[in-house]
């Protein structure tokens, strides 16, 4: 049974899936205090939560059976990305369902800045009749600035344009053909800074866009600006932003997030050319319904180890590449179990490469589960997630490879493996009927399946070697499968490749170690 908790409010209708699964128990508890979420996350295998509940590396530490932490929503900045890969828990969002509704609210923001909509409100019922005092301004013919046309940035366009707007739009990624698409102008931050009678962001909060907006970037504004932020509390320095509005430069702004939520008595708050809302972008029907259901659906793929596609610290994977890899994936990780199991001492470098068919693909997600495969053998808890940090700490170099050579095969796979002790290589394919193969240990080409128990055994290529080997696992009743001999020349190095029937004890092992003529016995579980 998996135990999903839910720690902030999601829409009812858009977790049913969670709700009808057999193996989930779901449990809901809001408002939870630190300690309180401390103890609960102690048993979860999946947490969900939206932009209030604060993931921090703390909660995740506590965490000891947690696998995925699902965002109903967008912005992952309540989470502890860092923590969560270094544990090998997944971390998914949500990152269509909302912005129809934000890119909505950031337009109802624009245009109540514009009309004084809820200073005049205030007004109107408190009695009084300003018609003077609250004279606005039209949209048509303005300048919208937007900093970041992702998603809702690009919604937000596509809204603005047939308001008849001028749409300019500063985005790093931004390309001229997205642009003369959504019929906006690119432009540099500096010129959408410089021309924007409308000013809005709409980008992650990140390092890079703390305080993207500060002190002097408001003296390069426009006289009148008006500001809104709809994204994220800390791209626009709200200190700065109060001292724009305060000496005129500002006209207004219009904010839907804060640095700190909730906000409480905020000094902005006093000045009453600024509109707020407590983060209400993402707060329709809809939107909490697309949410919820997607990100539910996503724990549940991953709780039921199956393909999922919206991870934050995973490489998001194309479907149709996906599809591709998908039959490859359980022979990438019998290669880098095998590869590990069959060298001695500590891993220094693991080499792949991709030959044939699938090396026409994006291939790093095939890297990272050989990595999982090998990494596994000897750490715990190891997933895609963590394996190249994992990796990366350990020191172990990893080298992904396209080759040509693929030896008649249609598709190849080999995992060199270095140690500090010595180094060697495991090569597979898969066979049409038959599935992933083990088609080559070092030079000997063998033919076996990658599963069970297997006994790889090198040895002096002499008559009576074989013999000698099934008479000590008869001895214990150790049934062989399957064999595999191979040889580099005559009465030279071998080696033999068994299924056994089950595993070895130590002392087994160590009797065929003293077999005349056998070199060297590894037992490896596949
Ligand atoms: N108020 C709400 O309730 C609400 C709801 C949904 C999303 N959001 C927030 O809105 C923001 C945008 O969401 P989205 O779904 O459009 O994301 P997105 O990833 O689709 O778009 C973000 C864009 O910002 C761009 N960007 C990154 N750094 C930049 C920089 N330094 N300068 C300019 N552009 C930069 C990226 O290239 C990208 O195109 C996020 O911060 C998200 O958390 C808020
Ligand atoms: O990033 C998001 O998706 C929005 O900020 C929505 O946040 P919420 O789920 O807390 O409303």
């Amino acid at each position: 049974m998996y135990k999903v908790l839910i720690t902030d409010p999601l829409s009812d209708l858009g977790i049913q899936k969670l709700l009808m699964d057999p193996e989930v128990e779901v449990v809901r508890k809001t408002n939870l205090s630190f300690d309180e979420l401390l103890l609960e996350i102690e048993s979860a295998d999946a947490l969900l939560v939206r932009s209030q509940t604060q993931v921090t590396a703390e909660v995740i530490e506590k965490a000891a059976r947690l696998k995925v932490i699902g965002r109903a929503g967008v912005g992952v900045d309540n989470i502890d990305i860092t923590a969560a890969t270094k544990k090998g828990i997944i971390v998914v969002n949500a990152p269509d369902g909302n912005t129809i509704s934000t890119a909505e609210h950031t337009f109802a923001m624009m245009i109540a800045l514009a009309r004084n909509i809820p200073q005049a409100y205030r007004s109107t019922i408190q009695g009084e009749w300003k018609r003077k005092q609250f004279v606005g301004v039209e949209l048509k013919g303005k300048t919208l600035s937007i900093i970041g046309l992702g998603r809702i940035g690009g919604e937000l366009a596509k809204r603005a344009k047939v308001f008849q707007m001028d749409v300019v739009a500063y985005d790093p990624y931004l390309t001229e053909q997205r642009a003369k698409k959504l019929g906006v102008k690119k432009a540099s931050f500096e010129e959408a800074i410089a021309i924007g009678d409308f000013i809005t962001v709409h980008t992650p909060l990140t390092k890079t866009t703390r305080h993207l907006i500060n002190q002097d970037v408001f003296t390069q504004m426009k006289p009148g600006v008006r500001i809104l932020n709809c994204a994220r509390g800390g791209i626009i320095d709200e200190d700065a932003l109060y001292e724009a509005i305060q000496s005129g430069k500002v006209a207004g702004a219009a904010l839907d997030v804060f640095v700190t939520e909730p906000p409480g008595e905020h000094p902005l708050f006093s000045l009453p050319q600024v509109i707020a809302t407590p983060h209400l972008g993402a707060s329709t029907v809809e939107a909490q319904e697309n949410v919820a259901i997607d990100v539910s659906e996503e724990v549940l793929h991953i709780l039921h180890k199956q393909p999922f596609k919206n991870a934050v610290n995973l490489p998001s994977i194309p479907e149709e590449l996906q599809a591709k890899l998908q039959p490859y994936q359980g022979l990438a990780e019998k290669l880098g179990q095998f590869a590990a199991q069959v060298v001695q001492g500590a891993l220094e470098k693991i080499t792949v490469t991709f030959a044939g068919e699938v090396a026409q693909w994006d291939i790093a997600p095939l890297t990272r589960t050989i990595l999982k495969g090998a990494l596994s053998c000897h750490l715990s808890d190891v997933n895609d997630v963590n394996a190249p940090h994992l990796a990366k700490h350990r020191g172990i170099q990893i080298i992904e490879q396209k080759s040509t050579k693929n030896y008649g095969f249609t598709q190849l796979i080999k995992v060199e493996i270095k140690t500090d002790q010595e180094q060697r290589s495991v090569a597979g394919t898969l066979l049409n009927g038959l599935g992933p193969r083990i088609t080559k240990v070092d030079n000997y080409s063998i033919d076996i399946s990658p599963d069970g128990h297997l006994l790889f055994i090198q040895h002096q290529d002499r008559p009576g070697a074989i013999g000698r080997v099934g008479s000590v696992l008869g001895k214990y009743d150790i049934n062989i499968a399957t064999m595999q001999v191979g040889r580099e020349e005559i009465g030279g190095q071998a080696i033999m490749l068994l299924h056994i029937d089950k595993g070895l004890t130590s002392d087994i092992l160590q009797e065929l170690q003293q077999v005349e003529g056998i070199y060297s016995v590894k037992e490896i579980a596949l």
